[in-house]
């Protein structure tokens, strides 16, 4: 199988994403990217934090709008483990990121009994007013990995 140089980098993002997922109190990560350079990453702090929004990809959002002290993330990329959920989907909107790249889609995630609200990200992009670019299954053996050592 032919592996395109724009395959190796998406897969070579993803490896760093899956990186910050092991430090993960539920193991996912997401990193964000731009002119391929990475400008952020996290993992889930949920229970650390005590919080029920920290998910990898609110963290990482949130650590870029600080540092930027801008909302707005157009033009950027964001790879997360798993696919983002209905309320990362959400944030990703608002923030107008430009592309997601994900590994585990909600459905994958389900099937391996992960609590999940059955809403993927590409529905709630088509009900808001932005077009994000979706890319989905990188490295989705690895991501959903995760969860057998977890
Ligand atoms: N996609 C995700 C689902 C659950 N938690 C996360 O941090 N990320």
């Amino acid at each position: 199988m032919l592996t395109s140089l724009a395959n190796m980098n998406q897969e070579y993002f993803m490896r760093l994403a899956l990186e910050e997922a092991k430090k993960g109190d539920a193991p996912y990560g997401a990193v964000i990217v731009k002119d391929n350079q990475v400008v952020a990453v996290a993992y889930n702090t949920v229970r650390q934090d005590s919080d029920p929004s920290a998910h990898a990809e609110i963290n990482v959002i949130r650590s870029l709008t600080t540092k930027l002290k801008n909302p707005s993330l157009e033009g950027y990329s964001i790879y997360t483990t798993g696919e983002p959920c209905p309320m990362c989907a959400t944030a990703c909107v608002w923030t107008g990121i430009s592309e997601i790249i994900y590994g585990a889609s909600i459905e994958d995630l389900i099937s391996i009994n992960q609590g999940q609200i059955n809403i993927s990200c590409e529905e709630i992009i088509a009900k808001s007013f932005r077009t994000i670019k979706v890319t989905k299954g990188i490295l989705k053996t690895e991501c959903l990995k995760l969860f057998k050592l977890s």
